[in-house]
């Protein structure tokens, strides 16, 4: 188990604990080049949900909404809330989940599948949500993950402006990076309100995307299993 934390030097001032795993899993998307896109600002969440609140104050007056009634004024507080505790949470890896593992005592050798795993994400293109279900499989090593943890890993890594494509591969890279086998598979079928609710408004299509690795990636009846869960 990596339970450790210990202190990592971010930005200019601040000291953040970040978890060991958190750690792992950053320096593995970095290494496979799929870290989201991401400059350290120096920002302290305090911060960020004030420069968002003011930002949005003045994108609504720009939009020539009254800040003075009611039902508007607390908006761009909600919203910067939303952002920094919320749906972009997952920015931060001080908010990364404790992922329990128990070693594999029982010497399983099969895939252990969780199905229809639900998520919802933010475009990052339009900032609009992309709602869906992820699959995980994976082929335990010397560790078995506790359930619940691929379902937090999923969440941690949508609650970020993803696009699809990443997303897949971020889960898929940070278990491989968790449980130290290559053997991860994980799918995402979505919806996108970015071509549901605006543009082309397409109101029936998903889109699907898988990453395969190791075996799951070479074995054809280990990838035919996968695709018929
Ligand atoms: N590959 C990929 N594309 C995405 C995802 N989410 C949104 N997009 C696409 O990003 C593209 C952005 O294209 P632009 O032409 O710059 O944006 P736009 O003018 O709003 O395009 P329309 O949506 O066609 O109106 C669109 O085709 C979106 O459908 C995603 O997760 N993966
Ligand atoms: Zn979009």
């Amino acid at each position: 188990m990596l339970a450790n934390d210990k202190i990592v030097m971010h930005g200019a001032n601040h000291n953040i604990a970040l978890s060991e795993q958190a750690e792992l899993v950053r320096d593995a998307l970095l290494v496979a080049g799929l870290e989201t896109p991401m400059v350290d600002n120096g920002l302290t969440a305090e911060e960020k949900r004030l420069k968002i609140k003011q930002s949005m104050t003045a994108i609504m007056q720009a939009l020539g909404l009254d800040l003075n009634d009611d039902s508007l004024q607390d908006t761009p507080n909600r919203i910067a809330k939303m952002y920094v505790n919320e749906i972009f949470s997952g920015l931060d890896y001080k908010n990364f989940p404790k992922i329990t593992q128990i070693e594999n005592k029982m010497s399983i050798d099969q895939p252990v599948q969780v199905t229809d795993i639900s998520l919802t994400s933010t475009c990052e293109h339009h900032f609009v949500t992309i709602d869906g279900t992820a699959t995980v499989s994976y082929i335990p090593n010397k560790t078995v993950i506790g359930l619940s943890k691929i379902n937090r890993l999923v969440s941690f890594f949508a609650q970020r402006p993803q696009v699809q494509e990443r997303l897949t591969q971020q889960v898929m890279v940070a278990l491989q990076a968790l449980t130290g086998t290559k053997d991860v598979a994980v799918s995402i079928n979505a919806t996108h309100y970015c071509v549901k609710a605006r543009g082309v408004r397409d109101t029936n299509s998903y889109t699907k995307t898988s990453s395969l690795g190791g075996s799951f990636n070479t074995d054809r009846d280990l990838r035919r299993e996968f695709f018929q869960i």
